[in-house]
C-alpha cells in the first residue's frame, strides 16, 4: 500500500532581514551598509520520511525546531524550496490559529468557506452545520465576527470543522494546548476516534504525555533536521532525557536557604538549585524491608519518597529522579512525565514516590538526585544534586555497571553423550 504522506528530501528556508532598517530614517542613520542582503535561514533541511495510512505520527522538538513549518507544508500551505511532498487523501488541517479563517467574517461564514475549501459542497456543509456548532459549543457566537472570538473559541471552531469534513488525513498543530480542559479532553477523544476509524494523523505537540498516549511513531526535529525517528517510547525517552539534562544546565542556583528552619541537612545549601516555588522538604530512601536505608544489597527494591511543600498552586509539575555513580556516570534517569504519571495542580504538602522493584546495580557508592520541574521543563523548581547517598554492598566476582539476575550454564554436550 502507498504511504499516505511522503516527505522526500524537503528543505525550506526563509530570508532573515536581521539588521535591516525598518524605516527610511533608520536607514539614513545606519548608513548604506544596513542594506546588506538578508541571510538565508533553514527552517527545514533535507527532511525525509513517510507515514503509512492509518498510523499516527507525533512531531516533537524545541521551539523553532521547524515542526509547524513541516506541518504547514504537508497541509499545502507554502511550498518547499527543495524536495517533494506527496499526500494521498482528503486533508483536515488544524494548523496555526486563524490559518484559513477570515477575521471579519462571522463564525457561520467561516464554517462555509472552510468546508468548501476542503472540498465539500455548500449542501454538505449545510447538512453538517448544526453538528459543527454543537461540537464547538458556540451557539451564541456563531453570527459574530471571528475577530471577537478568543483564541480558545477559534480553536474550538477550527477543530469542529476539521472533525466534520471526514478527513482521511488529519494534521493537528498544538490544538491540545489551547482551550479549557474539558474541550481539550473532547478533542483528545475525537482524535482517538479518528485513529480507530483509520485516519492518518500527524500531531505536533509540546505535550509529551499526549504524544505518548496517542502516537505510534515520533519524529524529533532539531534545528530543522530529523534528530530521531522511531517508535514513540524510544524517541520520547531520548528527547525527555536530553531535555532534563538541558534544564539542569539552565536552572539558576537558588539563594542559600535557612536550613535551621527548613530542617534540611547542611549539604543541601551547596547542592540545591531552583526557583523554590515548590520546595523538596525531605527525601526518604526505603530499602527492601520498607525501612529508611542508605545502604542496600544489589537486587533489592528501593523506594524513593519525595516530600514537597508549596505555598501556591503549581500546575502539572514534573518529578524526576536520577541515580548517579560517584564518578558522575548516570545509571538511571526517570521522570513522572516519562512514566505518564500526570500530576495535576500541587498545593501545600505531599509526597510523590518512585518504586524500583529491583535495583540491579553493582556494588559501589551512588547518589539519588531528585528534582521538581516546570511542566515544560523550562527550569527546576527545586533540584537536589548529590545530597542523598546510596551505598550498594559489593558482590563477589561481579564487575561492570549492572548485576541482573543471571546464571551460567554449559549447554555443550560432552563427547560421551554423542
Ligand atoms: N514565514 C517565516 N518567515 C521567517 N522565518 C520563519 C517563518 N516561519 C517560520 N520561520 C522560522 O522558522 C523556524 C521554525 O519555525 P516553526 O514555527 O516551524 O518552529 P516550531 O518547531 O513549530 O516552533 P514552536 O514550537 O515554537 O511552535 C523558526 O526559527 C521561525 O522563526
Amino acid at each position: 500500500m502507498s504511504a499516505a504522506i511522503e516527505v522526500i528530501h524537503v528543505s525550506k528556508w526563509f530570508r532573515r532581514a536581521k539588521d535591516r532598517p525598518t524605516s527610511l530614517k533608520e536607514a539614513v542613520v545606519k548608513g548604506l551598509q544596513s542594506f546588506k542582503p538578508a541571510s538565508k535561514f533553514h527552517a527545514l533541511e533535507d527532511v525525509s520520511f513517510s507515514v503509512e495510512p492509518g498510523s499516527m505520527l507525533g512531531i516533537i522538538g524545541e521551539n523553532g525546531a521547524g515542526k509547524s513549518t513541516l506541518l504547514r507544508l504537508i497541509g499545502g500551505v507554502g511550498q518547499p524550496n527543495h524536495g517533494t511532498i506527496r499526500v494521498r487523501g482528503r486533508i483536515g488541517a488544524l494548523l496555526d490559529l486563524g490559518a484559513g479563517f477570515h477575521p471579519d467574517l462571522t463564525g457561520r461564514e467561516n464554517v462555509y468557506i472552510s468546508g468548501v475549501i476542503t472540498g465539500l459542497t455548500r449542501q454538505q456543509v449545510r447538512e453538517r452545520f448544526d453538528e459543527i456548532v454543537d461540537f464547538a459549543e458556540l451557539h451564541d457566537f456563531i453570527d459574530s465576527p471571528l475577530r471577537t472570538y478568543s483564541t480558545g473559541m477559534q480553536m474550538r471552531l477550527a477543530f469542529a470543522i476539521a472533525a466534520h469534513i471526514e478527513p482521511e488525513i488529519l494534521l493537528v498543530d498544538e490544538v491540545l494546548a489551547v482551550g479549557d480542559l474539558a474541550f481539550q479532553h473532547k478533542c483528545l477523544q475525537r482524535i482517538q476516534r479518528f485513529k480507530q476509524e483509520g485516519v492518518t494523523i500527524v500531531l505536533v505537540s509540546h505535550d509529551i504525555s499526549s504524544i505518548r498516549q496517542l502516537c505510534d511513531d515520533v519524529i524529533w526535529l532539531r534545528h530543522g533536521k530529523i534528530e530521531a525517528h522511531g517508535p514513540t517510547e524510544v524517541v520520547v525517552g531520548e528527547y525527555v532525557a536530553e531535555m532534563t539534562a538541558e534544564t539542569r544546565k539552565r536552572t539558576p542556583a537558588a539563594q542559600p536557604i535557612d536550613h535551621t528552619t527548613s530542617g534540611i541537612p547542611l549539604v543541601v545549601n551547596q547542592n540545591r538549585f531552583g526557583s523554590q516555588e515548590i520546595s523538596i522538604t525531605n527525601v526518604v530512601l526505603l530499602g527492601a524491608q520498607g525501612l529508611p536505608a542508605s545502604e542496600i544489597d544489589s537486587g533489592d527494591s528501593l523506594t524513593v519518597e519525595i516530600h514537597y511543600q508549596s505555598q501556591n498552586s503549581i500546575e502539572r509539575p514534573i518529578f524526576g529522579i536520577t541515580l548517579t555513580r560517584e564518578d558522575g556516570f548516570v545509571c538511571y534517569d526517570s521522570s513522572s512525565e516519562a512514566s505518564s504519571l500526570q500530576i495535576n495542580a500541587l498545593h501545600d504538602k505531599g509526597v510523590v514516590t518512585l518504586l524500583l522493584d529491583r535495583l540491579d546495580l553493582t556494588g559501589g557508592q551512588y547518589y539519588v538526585d531528585v528534582g521538581i520541574y516546570r511542566q515544560d521543563w523550562s527550569y527546576a523548581y527545586d533540584y537536589h544534586w548529590h545530597v542523598y547517598p546510596l551505598t550498594i554492598r559489593p558482590t563477589k566476582g561481579v564487575k561492570g555497571v549492572i548485576r541482573p539476575p543471571s546464571h551460567w550454564q554449559n549447554t555443550t554436550s560432552s563427547p560421551e553423550d554423542r
